[in-house]
């Protein structure tokens, strides 16, 4: 059994995770942290969990955490920055979920994370944790930066026609919304029902700090600078993320059904979908897939591409539990079978 601990237990991340860990067969949860919670039984924060966890939040130590095989983050920016270092030294893996690692740039993290990078000195070692593109790294990584939510739906679904070199406008556009969760479980007033519910809002037009990542990423798979236009929106559901990508493509004479299908054809968790289809949020909701569909109308040259995800489990903490998989030798989808909620 592979032991975890988890800082920060409090979030929609954590508590994610912890529904996943609980029944993943190969995993014994060793410790949940939370300062302000410390000393509360897990379950009596969370009821979903009654009956699954008997542990009790406390509050983070190296030594306790150094115990454990692997450490999830699941905590806000800077956190990792300062503890990852000494846990890895312990001997245990780090599995960061925040964005502490994921550019490879420490100046350009300042830049957009407003603070500077207290941890520059572990870039190097930082795999990104997007498996259909880094698996093999994955394998032998000590520290996983594992993808933002809006990240991962972007970087799939562009990245057959990236790796292809099949895109010589250059002209790309992320038009992505987001459901609620995404903004934390920590008050915010632009997260209240009446904020939220019944609405729908662009926001960070003027640049989202995920923009730099999703260029990190497009970039190395196209070998070249990458001009792309990303507008979030914040929708009124509670998980999900629907991304639609416009590409234009003048010429362009690819099957490009085919080439998805042959790109993820050995991904446990992307779907691509038949040709035209209209992949819905509630398709993934609870489930560690990517669906992708992709239009092709080749009389005006424009590509349109469809991907849905679940923003806290593909987004964020399935994604984390495939990665820790992959990392350990398991099954890639142990603890990730879970079929996605419908109604
Ligand atoms: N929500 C989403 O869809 C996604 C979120 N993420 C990222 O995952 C991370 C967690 O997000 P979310 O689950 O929303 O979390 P929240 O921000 O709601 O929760 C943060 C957790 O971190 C703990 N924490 C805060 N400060 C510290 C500290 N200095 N030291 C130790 N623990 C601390 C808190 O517990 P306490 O203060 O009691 O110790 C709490 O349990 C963030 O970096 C977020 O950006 C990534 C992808 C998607
Ligand atoms: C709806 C909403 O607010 N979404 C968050 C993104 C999700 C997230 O937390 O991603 P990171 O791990 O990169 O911080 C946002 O736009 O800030």
């Amino acid at each position: 059994m592979i032991k975890v601990g988890i800082v920060g237990g409090t979030g929609y991340t954590g508590v994610e995770l912890l529904r996943i860990l609980v029944n993943h067969p190969d995993v014994e949860l060793k410790v949940i942290t939370s300062r302000s919670e410390d000393g509360l039984p897990v379950a009596d924060m969370f009821p979903n969990l009654r009956g699954h966890t008997d542990l009790r939040f406390s509050v983070p130590d190296v030594q306790t955490l150094g115990e454990c095989d692997v450490v999830f983050f699941a905590t806000p920016h800077g956190v990792a920055h300062s503890l990852a270092e000494d846990i890895l030294n312990t001997g245990a893996r780090v599995i960061d979920l925040s964005a502490d690692f994921r550019l490879q740039d420490a100046v350009e993290w300042e830049k957009w994370y407003g603070q500077p990078h207290g941890a520059p000195g572990l870039l190097p070692q930082a795999v990104y944790g997007l498996p259909e593109v880094n698996r093999a790294q994955i394998q032998e990584a000590r520290l996983i930066a594992v993808p933002g939510c809006y990240p991962t739906s972007v970087q799939l679904g562009f990245l057959p026609l990236l790796e292809n070199n099949l895109l010589p406008e250059q002209m790309l556009i992320a038009d992505c919304k987001s459901g609620v969760s995404g903004a934390g479980r920590g008050a915010s007033v632009g997260s209240l029902l009446c904020e939220a519910s019944e609405s729908m809002m662009a926001y960070a037009v003027k640049g989202h700090r995920h923009l730099p990542e999703i260029r990190q990423g497009m970039e190395r798979a196209a070998g070249k600078a990458v001009n792309l236009t990303f507008v979030p929106h914040l929708t009124p559901m509670i998980r999900g993320i629907h991304s639609t990508l416009y590409a234009q493509a003048p010429g362009l004479a690819e099957d490009l059904q085919a080439l998805y299908e042959a790109r993820y054809a050995n991904e446990p968790f992307v779907d691509v979908m038949p040709a035209g289809s209209h992949p819905a949020t509630r398709s993934v909701k609870g489930s560690n897939v990517c669906r992708i569909a992709v239009h092709h109308h080749t009389h005006t040259g424009q590509v349109i591409v469809l991907s849905v995800i679940d923003n806290l489990v593909k987004g964020a903490s399935g994604q984390a539990v495939q990665n820790m998989n992959i990392m350990f030798g398991l099954a890639e989808d142990a603890g990730l079978k879970q079929v996605a909620l419908l109604p």
